[in-house]
């Protein structure tokens, strides 16, 4: 469980200022320009306001004319009008600068979700700090875009401290000290009952993640049925309330310590007023002076203590906005496990051959007390199919997962061609294998880009060529928009849903499309009927000659048309050779075909006539 108390950031307030201000002059210099004009401006309306009052009122004291004193007052209003007036168009205009940068900082984060080294995603401190790094970009009121605010207010607070500090000096040294003080000892106790209230801080943004988790749950399609069927509402409710009331009790615990700063400040600011005050009051009856003296230097004052106190409570929320840049950055700079533009780079050649060689592998996942492999030696030649058969849990994806560069091995190594692939690019890796995995990705966009996935531009021939092989075709003949169909129904009113089996059809035309010179299949056509699937395997029989290519399937039809078999138990190999070498060893892959083929009878209609046959006997 990770500490309440952050470790001590790994950048300054200071450092954190600087990055936020280099990035504003990378992606959107124009915030930095009008972040300084509107303190600028606030500077003027502040010292309008400060001098308005006393000026008119010297001009009474005085007996100016009726003229001046409308002059005086006119000129008040027409700077006071366009002062404000500028202000408010700049605020106006920042806001989508600011926006724009914290946007970019969004992308900046799913772009390092997207492409980190995958090991990190199962990872949960990764995981955390991804949903700490989260929270400093969430809203418009998140660290990264409140931050330009806080530093107006900073710089334009100092700057009427030294004007006011001027002033008050003039006057009386003691009283501006007297001023002083009292400002930075309510600061200190604010200060200690932020820290309090911050320290909720991680339980917030747990409980947070929990309430966001059942609310998604309870809206999403794919659980809608399971939710009805099994009558999950009240058992979502009562978690959800149970979520809900510890967050309750946490935020009433937070604003109490809010509410004690502040109580404590309305104390602190009375007595401090009072004793202020009072020897103003002394001095302007000892020294005689006009009530406009008087009203100058009683607004310069209350402008001086507020002045004073804005910049501490504004350094204090620029180290909390900083704690949160703290996240964003560290997780942003979490460093990768593999090598992407550092490592050597790799062209996915189709005419190339690739061997893939497990050498002593042996892989433990984090956290797990069993490795899932020890000592793991295998060869996976060029242009031969493998299918890899075992029974749940005994390994298979874990496997394919070190094959294609997912995860490293915790000893030994997975060799391209006789090297290491840790020296390679690990993008480039990638380029080599087309696959199917077990969880789909279908994006809610077109069929056609969902199987071309963004290439531009699109081949057109070889994506028909991809369907018709996948078996697409006839369903997408039968659809008015044919190729151009959205899918889903999230994004799109007018999206379709597409069913399991004809996914699996759309994830198989996305790997042959992609054309790559290795092919890996985990359970490819577990949703596809079995006429289906041995229509496909067919094809891929075809297809994949002088490929390699990897299957896993629990089907052990699809093991017929492979090279090789390997039979794998608890992270071993314990069977290997052709189909029929496994038959004749009469072993556990036997035994599982012999059950499995009992259930392999299928009715084909041919010519309006039903016939029974059997697939592996075909
Ligand atoms: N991310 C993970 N963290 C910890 N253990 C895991 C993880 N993924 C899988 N395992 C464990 O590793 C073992 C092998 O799992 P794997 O998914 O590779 O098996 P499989 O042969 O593909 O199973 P199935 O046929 O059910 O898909 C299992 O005991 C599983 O519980």
């Amino acid at each position: 469980m990770r500490k309440e108390d952050p470790i001590k950031p790994r950048y300054t307030m200071k450092e954190n200022s600087r990055y936020m201000f280099q990035l504003a002059w990378q992606q959107r210099k124009s915030v930095i320009f009008i972040m300084l004009s509107i303190t600028f401006l606030s500077v003027i309306v502040q010292l309008l306001e400060l001098f308005i009052t006393p000026i008119l009122l010297q001009q009474i004291e005085m007996k100016a004319s009726l003229y001046t004193f409308i002059k005086w007052l006119i000129l008040f209003v027409l700077l006071l009008m366009s002062t404000k007036g500028g202000l408010a168009y700049l605020k106006t205009n920042t806001l989508l600068g600011r926006l724009n940068i914290r946007i970019y900082l969004i992308s900046q984060l799913s772009q390092k979700m997207q492409q980190t080294s995958y090991p990190n995603l199962e990872d949960t401190r990764f995981l955390e700090k991804y949903e700490s790094a989260n929270y400093s970009v969430m809203t418009n009121g998140s660290a990264t875009e409140i931050f330009w605010e806080t530093m107006s207010k900073i710089i334009q607070n100092f700057f009427i401290f030294v004007i006011y500090l001027f002033l008050l000096s003039h006057l009386d040294i003691t009283l501006a000290l007297l001023v002083g003080v009292t400002a930075v000892c309510s600061f200190f106790y604010h200060q200690r009952k932020n820290k309090q209230a911050q320290l909720s801080r991680f339980a917030e943004e747990k409980l947070m993640k929990e309430l966001n988790y059942i609310q998604q749950k309870g809206e999403d399609f794919s659980y809608a049925k399971d939710i009805r069927l099994f009558q999950q509402k009240n058992w979502l409710k009562e978690i959800y309330q149970t979520a809900f009331s510890n967050y309750q009790k946490l935020m009433l615990k937070k604003e109490s310590y809010y509410l004690q700063a502040n109580l404590a400040d309305i104390g602190l600011n009375f007595v401090r007023n009072g004793i202020v005050y009072a020897y103003l009051l002394y001095l302007s009856m000892s020294q005689s002076w006009l009530v406009s003296e008087f009203l100058l230097y009683f607004l310069a004052i209350s402008g001086f203590s507020q002045g004073i106190q804005m910049i501490l409570t504004e350094m204090s929320n620029l180290n909390k906005y900083s704690l949160d840049i703290n996240h964003l950055r560290d997780f942003l700079e979490t460093e990768e496990l593999f090598l992407f533009e550092e490592g050597k780079s790799l062209t996915a050649d189709k005419h190339q051959s690739y061997e893939i060689s497990l050498r002593g592998l042996s892989f433990t996942y984090p956290g797990a007390k069993k490795a899932t492999f020890e000592d793991l030696n295998l060869t996976f030649h060029a242009g031969e199919s493998v299918a890899i058969v075992g029974l749940n849990g005994a390994g298979k994806t874990t496997l394919v997962k070190i094959i294609c560069g997912f995860l490293d091995p915790t000893h030994g190594e997975v060799l391209l061609n006789g090297i290491n692939i840790k020296e390679y690019n690990r993008r480039d890796y990638y380029r080599l294998f087309s696959a199917v995995f077990q969880q789909f990705s279908v994006i809610e966009t077109t069929i056609l880009e969902n199987i071309t996935q963004g290439e531009n531009p699109i081949q057109f021939e070889k994506a028909k060529d991809c369907i018709q092989l996948a078996g697409l075709q006839p369903m997408i003949e039968r659809l008015p928009q044919g190729l151009s169909t959205l899918l889903g129904k999230k994004v799109y009113e007018k999206g379709i849903e597409l069913s399991g089996g004809q996914i699996q059809r759309l994830m198989l035309a996305r790997a042959l499309y992609k054309e790559a010179p290795m092919l890996v299949l985990d359970e490819p056509t577990a949703a596809l009927d079995p006429i289906a699937e041995n229509d496909i395997y067919q094809k891929y029989h075809q297809l994949t000659k002088g490929h390699l290519a990897i299957f896993i399937s629990h089907r052990l039809a699809s093991t017929r048309f492979c090279d090789r078999v390997l039979y794998i138990e608890e992270g071993k190999v314990i069977e290997e050779g052709t189909h029929e070498d496994l038959m004749q060893k009469n072993g556990k892959y036997k035994a599982l075909f012999e059950v499995q083929s009992k259930y392999y009878q299928e009715e084909v209609e041919v010519d309006g006539e039903v016939k029974n046959e059997s697939i592996t006997d075909a």
